[in-house]
């Protein structure tokens, strides 16, 4: 069984555990954390393994480098998407994300990048830093819904990049309509759980009304979600989009923005007008800004849990600033380069919990030899994001948030790589990922500028300490836990905020 046989030579699959009968290979895994199993047999078996779920062969991918030569050197082959079967039923099939390769993705994938490459993404940063700016205000307000804050951070950041809309401060009806959206969605969308629904697909067709029925009544609210999400901005666009003559055809929109961008390319080029354009504009708009808002919230409230339960951190990253820009005014994208404990800080933000600990599974379109093992055509590849950022041999004690482990000994960035590899591989790498790195860097700065995140204190002002738990899911975040945020500056109000933000600027 462990052989195939390729143009006539016998090959060996990768090692890996025997495929059990039926369903029992997805059962065995804990669908809440399959890279722990996934990291167990990797220490049976190496850091690549052939595992076969129901009749799909999967490669399960441990370590990076591995990733690397397979997803990025040879990605002409390792780059298309697996059919998942909760992707139709909850709706998202919106997403190119989830396309297979091919000229779709392509054209998506295009636009996405001439307005999101490091170059362009540059256009974003002063609106960045006024959003940055209102999350402090909000914060300061209403601590206590911070993580509604963040959410309308990242929110605020997506609906401006790609529709130049502008969120309200608070509450926005389209952020909300996004997390909606994007909630049932994320639990269901990992491939282990799909194979399971794709196993069992009568479970996603059960009426609604049926007691029980969860999964099939989440995929109607799910679809339903989805399409005001999409609707919404759609709507926005339609009345926004040209000057009151439409037959002027000028856009009002602002230049910089993915929308304004296509839309002028389209047109100069053949396909203005076609459906095919058409399509690619909406599914390209909407995947990139539901793919910007919960993924930069996640890693930013990893942050704040870490800066919660170590606050010794803060204060180190605070020395820092007042060291460089003083406390007299925020600091801005040119300062940089002058404060690298906060960018070890920001690259421990992506590492310590990688928000997809499984990446985004990629699939092969070619049958493939790797270190002399067999690799089928319609393989999924599963990149065990988690074991790559938990290597104790490149980052030891990975369980803690060390910002140290980014800097030399003087202080500075070691020439390491920051861990681009929770942005994906290849030619699916993370085409927001200059824009996301540019969100957690502001929010990170202009938050330990600020604020001091502490734990809650008992009666006795004693630190009532808490358990951190996680959502499951393609995506992964902390839950909500109690925290207290605490202005460095006494009396700080919002005009106070204001100085500091203008006198920075
Ligand atoms: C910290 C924040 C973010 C993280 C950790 C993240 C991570 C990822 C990952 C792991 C993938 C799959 C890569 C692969 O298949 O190998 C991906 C794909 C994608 N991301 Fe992000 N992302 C983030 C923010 C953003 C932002 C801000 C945008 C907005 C433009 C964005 C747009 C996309 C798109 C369009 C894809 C699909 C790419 C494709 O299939 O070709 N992401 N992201």
């Amino acid at each position: 069984d462990n052989l195939r046989r390729k143009k006539g030579a016998s090959l060996p699959l990768p090692p890996g555990p025997k495929p059990l009968p039926f369903i029992g290979s997805v059962l065995a895994i804990d669908s809440n954390k399959p890279w722990e199993t996934y990291s167990k047999w990797g220490e049976l078996y190496g850091s690549i393994i052939y595992a076969r779920f129901l009749n799909q062969d999967v490669i399960i991918v441990n370590s990076e480098k591995i990733a690397k030569d397979l997803m990025e050197r040879r990605s002409k082959i390792y780059s298309d998407r697996p059919f998942i079967a909760t992707v139709e039923p909850f709706g998202w099939s919106f997403n190119f994300a989830l396309s297979p390769y091919g000229d779709l993705w392509r054209t998506c994938r295009r636009f996405i990048h001439q307005t999101f490459r490091p170059e362009s993404s540059l256009n974003f940063r002063p609106m960045q830093l006024e959003k940055a700016h209102q999350l402090l205000v909000n914060l300061l307000q209403t601590p206590e819904d911070c993580f509604a804050h963040v959410s309308t951070y990242t929110a605020a950041i997506g609906m401006s990049s790609v529709y130049d809309y502008d969120v309200l401060p608070r509450n926005d009806p389209m952020v909300e309509t996004i997390n909606k959206a994007l909630f049932l969605g994320i639990r269901v969308m990992t491939p282990e759980r799909s194979m399971l629904l794709g196993a069992l697909p009568f479970l996603a067709r059960l009426p609604s009304w049926l007691p029980g029925a969860t999964i099939s009544r989440d995929a109607e609210l799910s679809r339903r979600y989805v399409a005001d999400m999409i609707e919404q901005p759609l709507k926005y666009l339609q009345d926004n989009i040209y000057q009151s003559d439409p037959s002027l055809q000028t856009l009002t929109l602002a230049n910089s923005c993915l929308t304004s961008q296509i839309l002028q390319k389209g047109q100069h080029t053949e396909t203005d007008g076609s459906e095919k354009f058409d399509e690619a504009l909406r599914l390209s708009t909407s995947t990139a800004f539901a793919a910007a808002a919960e993924t930069t919230s996640s890693v930013i409230r990893f942050f704040i849990l870490a800066m919660v339960l170590d606050p010794s951190i803060q204060e180190r990253a605070y020395a820092q600033i007042k060291s460089v820009t003083g406390t007299e005014r925020m600091p801005n994208f040119e300062d940089r380069d002058s404060l690298p404990y906060i960018d070890g800080i920001v690259r421990e933000s992506m590492r310590w919990q990688p928000i997809f600990p499984m990446g985004v599974v990629h699939a092969t379109t070619s049958d493939d030899i790797y270190d002399g093992c067999f690799i089928p055509k319609g393989a999924m590849i599963f990149p065990n994001v988690w074991a790559m950022a938990h290597d104790e041999s490149i980052f030891p004690n990975a369980s803690e948030f060390k910002p140290e482990r980014w800097l030399r000994s003087d202080g500075q960035l070691t020439d390491a790589e920051p861990p681009i590899f929770t942005f994906g591989f290849g030619r699916r790498i993370c085409p927001g990922r200059h824009l996301a790195d540019a969100s957690i860097w502001a929010a990170i700065i202009y938050c330990l500028t600020t604020f001091q995140f502490g734990k809650v204190k008992d009666a006795h002002g004693k630190d009532i300490d808490f358990v951190p738990t996680y959502t499951s899911g393609v995506a992964r975040q902390p839950e909500r836990f109690p925290l207290r945020i605490i202005p460095r500056i006494p009396d700080l109000d919002v005009d106070k905020l204001s100085q500091l933000v203008r006198a920075g600027e």
